[in-house]
This record gives structure tokens, sequence and C-alpha cells, in this order.
């Protein structure tokens, strides 16, 4: 006979997931790992509320920079319980993407808490790890080392080079990895040296986002083959395949012309920001000819004076002319000149102006936290199960280490002896102050 077993999950977890762990006298069962079963009450079975997409994953995140902590945010956004392994011995968190994690600190140069992150990662379904090539297996938590002991574990590795190459094991930010992609070189105005567009692509689109995306192909896969597997995420190669356009539009003589003279990358002047007259921006994408049209007429410009909008030579002085225009009225009058139309002009909105947006606000695009924090809504929205992000304030390092150990079936002893020999550290007592 099988023996289920029970979880507690915290109360905002299941308040947000709307999982309700209870005993055996319950609704539904849901087996994400056969060596554990969470038992589902669904508590709102008629509709008005609905069981996030990755309830009941459970993900032990090794603390990372931003990629990994960006992933680790998307599947706690989406339901997933998601703990994060801080070192022992640091004060401060630099993990600005932890919403919805809880955090144990843990030792992990001390066999003790190499054996603690093992009992960990037994019963649990994903593994994520941000380290540089070969740092797991010198810690004897390997994939080799964690899929014995669970073969359902889905073991990713987020890093910028991947797991084999030359570069593997060297050091790297998001501007190495743009390079290494390719997509740098592509970056930037005309005659100006490349620009990397903030720490966007690499680790947030070709890393955290990537890496979450295979993590849920994985589970996917594991519903139906029963196993988990490696991931390789390289940031590289990510930031690379959400290039893929790039490459697959060269034969459609896109990016013929250097670095900031194409249609795409700020060389045609109706695909451009124009400063507004209170020294404000304007966003410019019109780039069909009936679009085009739009944008001519709100300038209150006459398309017959101007040259031909697809004439590359005559676009320098077209957009002297855009310039001029702009600069006469504030970003306020632009948009209320633009808005309704399809001229496919749009306010370049500050991070303070988006969420007060009528079109952001209407949809409830960004939220406000327990602490006044405005963040984006997790996205895509899915219909019947969309993600709930949790709203109370980021975990401290430490703060859950006794109800982790707890949930996952330390004795009360086994957890002082841990404590008392500083492989783990808890931080309750800051999280009540
Ligand atoms: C552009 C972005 C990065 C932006 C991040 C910034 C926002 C932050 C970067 C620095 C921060 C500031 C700084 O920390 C100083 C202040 C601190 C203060 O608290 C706050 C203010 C600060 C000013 C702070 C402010 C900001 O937070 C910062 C400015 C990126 O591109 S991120 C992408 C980076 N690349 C990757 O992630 C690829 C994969 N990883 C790697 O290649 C390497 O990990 C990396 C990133 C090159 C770092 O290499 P490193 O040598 O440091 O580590 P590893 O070789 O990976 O080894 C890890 C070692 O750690 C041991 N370990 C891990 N967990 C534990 C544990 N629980 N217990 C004990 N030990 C542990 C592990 O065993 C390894 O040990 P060894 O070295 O002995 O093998």
């Amino acid at each position: 006979m099988r023996h289920w077993k029970c979880f507690s999950l915290s109360q905002e977890h299941q308040k947000r997931t709307r999982i309700k762990t209870t005993t055996p006298t319950i609704l539904c069962a849901c087996v994400i790992n056969p060596r554990r079963a969470v038992w589902y009450e669904v508590q709102n079975l008629k509709g008005t509320g609905s069981i996030m997409a990755l309830a009941g994953v459970r993900v032990i995140e090794l603390a990372g920079l931003a990629p990994a902590p960006f992933c680790g945010m998307i599947l706690s956004d989406f339901g997933a319980k998601v703990i994060r392994v801080d070192r022992t011995k640091v004060a401060m968190t630099v993990d600005t993407q932890a919403r919805g994690k809880q955090s144990i600190a843990l030792n992990l140069k001390n066999p003790k808490g190499v054996a603690v992150l093992k009992r960990l990662c037994v019963q649990s379904d994903v593994v994520l790890e941000p380290y540089r090539k070969g740092v797991m297996e010198k810690m004897g938590l390997g994939p080799d080392d964690l899929l014995k002991e669970n073969p359902r574990l889905i073991y990713a590795r987020l890093t910028g080079y991947g797991q084999s190459g030359s570069y593997a094991k060297a050091a790297g930010h998001d501007i190495n990895y743009l390079a290494m992609s390719g997509l740098l070189s592509m970056l930037g105005r005309s005659s100006e040296k490349p620009y990397a567009p903030l720490n966007l692509v690499a680790d947030f689109a070709g890393g955290g986002l990537m890496c979450a995306f295979g993590i849920v192909l994985a589970l996917l896969e594991r519903s139906m083959s029963g196993q988990g597997q490696i991931i390789d995420a390289s940031m590289v190669e990510g930031a690379a395949y959400v290039g893929s356009f790039m490459w697959k539009s060269r034969s459609l003589g896109l990016w013929n012309h250097p670095r900031g003279e194409n249609l795409l990358d700020s060389g045609a002047p109706f695909y451009d920001t124009y400063r507004t007259s209170d020294g404000k921006y304007m966003a410019v994408g019109a780039i069909e000819p009936q679009f085009y049209q739009q944008l001519i007429r709100g300038l209150g410009l006459d398309d017959a004076d101007l040259p031909a909008q697809m004439s590359v030579s005559d676009w320098p002085q077209l957009r002297e002319t855009f310039i001029r225009v702009f600069a006469t009225k504030t970003q306020a009058e632009w948009s209320q000149v633009f808005n309704g139309t399809d001229a496919c002009v749009t306010p370049v909105l500050s991070l303070d102006e988006v969420l007060s947006h009528p079109h952001n606000k209407a949809r409830g695009s960004f939220f406000k936290d327990s602490q006044g924090e405005v963040s984006p809504r997790p996205a895509p929205v899915l219909s019947r199960s969309p993600a709930e992000p949790c709203r109370s304030r980021d975990p401290f390092i430490g703060e859950h280490t006794r109800s982790v150990l707890k949930e996952y079936g330390f004795e009360q002893g086994q957890i002082d002896q841990l404590l008392s020999g500083g492989i783990v550290e808890c931080n309750e007592a800051k999280a009540r102050l």
C-alpha cells in the first residue's frame, strides 16, 4: 500500500495557490512525485477561484545574482513553492526577485549541509542552480548525485556559457553573453559602439525566462515519462534563440545596412523615439503605409511635401522633420493627438508613470505589494488558472529555515543540532521585528 503524506503549506501559499492541505478526507489528490503526494482540497470548485498552473510543484533555488532568481520568481508567481537556499553568515540578500519565496540559510561547505540539501531535493520536483560549471559537482550535489536519489527531479542549470565548450567555466555577465550571442553587434545607433539594452536580453529573456520555460517543458514531459532530466540553460544560447528573428529575417534584407541604419534598429525615422517640448519622449512605430499615413496626418504634415516613406537615402531629412515637429508639443499633447488612432505612436512612460496610465490601469497590468512597491503583474494571463503574485514582503535570509526543515520531515532534535552546529541559520526574530 502506498503511504500518502500530508504537508503543511504556509497560510500565504495556501491562500495564493488556493490549495489547502488537509486530512485524507479530501476531494482530490495530486501526485506530483510518487515519493510525496500533496493532498488538495479544492477550495472553490464552483468557479470563483482556481488552482494556479504550477501549484504543488516544489522548487529548490540556490541563491544567485539575477537570472535564476527571476526564473524562481516566475515559477512562484504561477503557484510553485520556491525555497531559496541562501548562504549562512550573510546579513542581506541581493535577490530582488524573491516574491513569494521562502528562504533557508544553509552552509553547503559542510557535508552536513550538503546532506540537508540532498534531503530537500529528494522531496522536490525541481532544483535550480546558478553556479559556474563544476561547482555543484565539487559539493557532491551534481546531477548524478541528486538524480540517483530522486529520478523524477528536474535539475536546471542556468549558466552563461552552458555546461560544455571552452568558455563553460569562465565568469561573465549579461553583456558578455549578449556579445557572444551575436545580438550585441546589432544593437546601437548609427556610427556608435554596440549598446547593451540594460541586462534584459541575456539575463532575463534568454536566461531566467528561458530556463523557466525549460522547467515547465520538463515537468510536462515528466507527467508522461515519469522521469526527471537535466536542463542545460546557457544564456548565450537563450539570448540567441530569443533573437531567432534576426537570423531568419536576414533573407528579407532587414539587416543589410550597418548597425542603426536599418528599418527596426532606429535607422528608419518612422521607427524611433522623439523628444517633446517638455523633455519627454514619444515612441513611433508606424511601419505599414496605412499606419504611416496616420502618423503624417497626426503630425500635421502633408505627404506631398515629404519624400517617400521607404526612400532610405531620404531618411535623414525625414527624421529632421519629425524631430522639429515633435518638439512643438508636450508628451501629453501628442498623446492626445494620437490616442485612438492607428498611427502607432505612444508616450515613453517612466516606471513611475505606468501604473496610472488608463490602459494599464484598466487591465491591472501593474500592482502594488504590501510595502507599496509597484511591480508588473505576471504575464501572460491564463483564463482559468492565472498567476497570483504574493503581495507580502520578500523573505529575510533564513526566515523559513525552521519551518522548511519541519515540512521536509526533520525532527526538532535534528533541527536544533543543525542550528547549534552552524549548518543552518534561522532568522525568525528579524522577521518578527
Ligand atoms: C549583470 C547581472 C548581474 C547584476 C547583479 C547586480 C545587481 C549585483 C552584482 C553585485 C551586487 C553588489 C555586490 O554584491 C556588493 C554589494 C552587496 C550588498 O549586500 C548590496 C549592494 C551591493 C553593491 C550589491 C548590489 C547588487 O546586488 C549587485 C551590483 C548578471 O549578468 S547576473 C549573471 C551572472 N552570470 C551567471 O549567473 C552565470 C552562471 N554563474 C557564474 O558564472 C558564476 O556564478 C558567477 C556569476 C560568475 C559568479 O562567480 P563566483 O566565482 O562568485 O561563484 P561560482 O564560481 O559560481 O561559485 C559559487 C561559490 O559559492 C559557494 N556556495 C554557493 N552556495 C553556498 C552556500 N549555501 N553555502 C556555502 N557556499 C556556497 C559554492 O560552493 C562556490 O564556492 P567555490 O567558489 O569555493 O567553488
